[in-house]
């Protein structure tokens, strides 16, 4: 006679989480049964589960929510910020047992389950956050279903086998493979060629409602593919990664900064503007990740509360302008934005061409939506180049 196992009896399937210290913490099964490895990352968003996941910046990584009930308003089919789960592996503390919300077509786990994302619940997430902030971002794995029973050796050899994420390269894996483009609502004010590092749909929406048509570009295009669209900006995308190993992207950006084309950078585009003109980035004990972390605009003096996802930031002094030590041709810059928390470098501001770029998201989906001036920025500094070339 065979067993049938009821949802219930599923949903009870233990599964462990391991760190790549040796720490470990029982659970319950979540979404799809299996192995899943990555780097161990914690997201502080209430809210925004579905944009977190869906985010390819998220590539390679487990995120912990520490946000305690998550999938209460399940799974629609318009807020993906991209067209698949980009997260390794996915770690909550109480998720709903049935969703609620009039947009909602099916519950999270489904929607887990059919991508295929190995997830695991009933953590003790505060622990686990607590742990992660006091030692570091750090790898670790899930191992749920028949992968579950295997001996705490055998699965901390799978955890250190993984590749850390300094170093890894991630950006050209979740890029675009051809160029396609978003039109511009209403009038057509303006062309941006935008590099896909790992864009989200939101980025390339916002600029359109701004009148500007996106060429998005996969992450391999040259200085000449972009020049040939004769662009009147220049826009570089989130994405994941270490930053230290965007040379591709660094040498077109400095093509982009020799030939004046506006340009606009968000997160790993920041990064890669910090390292075009000189500066070096390094990775954060733990990382910003939420929609709750305040930045202070040095240009106006607004502290703005702002949606976050970096593990790696630029190493720029905060201050004075500073000549670019790549090469002094690209003139000053300064930094413009700074976390109110521990300081790190949120903005730089090209003085002498016209570029700028923040770390954080301006196009939060799930909001908060003080940093949408950004692009209106972008749109008054593509407008005084034109003007001024007329
Ligand atoms: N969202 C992003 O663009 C992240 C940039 C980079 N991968 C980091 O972790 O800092």
């Amino acid at each position: 006679m065979t067993t049938q196992l009821t949802p219930e009896d599923v949903a009870l399937e233990s599964a462990v989480l391991v760190l790549e210290d040796g720490r470990s913490f029982r659970g319950r099964a979540y979404g799809a049964r299996g192995v899943a490895v990555g780097e161990a990352v914690f997201s502080t968003g209430m809210s925004g589960y579905q944009e977190t996941l869906t985010d390819p910046s998220y590539h390679r990584q487990i995120v912990i929510m520490t946000a305690p009930h998550i999938g209460n308003t399940g799974w629609n089919d318009e807020d993906d910020e991209s067209g698949q789960i980009w997260v390794s592996g996915y770690v909550v503390r109480d998720p709903a047992p049935r969703p609620s919300n009039w947009r909602s077509r099916r519950s999270l786990d489904d929607e887990l389950r059919a991508q295929g994302v190995v997830g695991i619940s009933d953590i003790d997430t505060r622990a686990l956050t607590r742990h992660l902030r006091e030692h570091g971002a750090m790898r670790v794995g899930i191992f749920s279903g028949d992968a579950a029973a295997a001996s705490l050796p055998d699965q901390l050899a799978t955890v250190v086998s993984t590749p850390a994420m300094s170093g890894s390269q991630l950006a050209p894996e979740v890029s675009t493979a051809e160029p396609y483009v978003v039109a511009a609502q209403g009038d057509k004010q303006f062309v941006v060629a935008a590099l896909d590092l790992g864009i989200k749909a939101m980025t390339p929406a916002l600029m359109a409602a701004r009148g500007i048509e996106v060429h998005v570009l996969p992450a391999t295009a040259t200085f000449a593919e972009i020049a040939a669209l004769q662009p009147d900006g220049v826009f570089f995308s989130n994405g994941p990664g270490d930053p230290g190993t965007a040379e591709h992207e660094m040498t077109v950006l400095r093509e982009v900064l020799a030939a004046r084309i506006p340009f606009f950078g968000i997160c790993f585009g920041n990064q890669i503007l910090g390292r075009a003109l000189g500066f070096g980035t390094y990775k954060l004990r733990y990382g910003h990740r939420g929609i709750n972390q305040p930045v202070k605009d040095l240009t106006t003096g607004k502290v703005e509360v702002t949606a976050h996802n970096h593990g790696f930031a630029v190493d720029a002094p905060v201050g004075e302008p500073v000549t670019a030590p790549a090469d002094a041709a690209y003139g000053r810059v300064r930094v413009s934005h700074v976390n109110l928390n521990d300081d790190v470098v949120e903005g730089l501001e090209c003085l002498d061409l016209p570029a700028f770029s923040v770390q954080y998201h301006p196009e939060a989906a799930a909001g908060p939506h003080d940093a949408g001036y950004l692009f209106d920025r972008f749109v008054t500094l593509m407008r005084e180049h034109k003007e001024a070339r007329a």
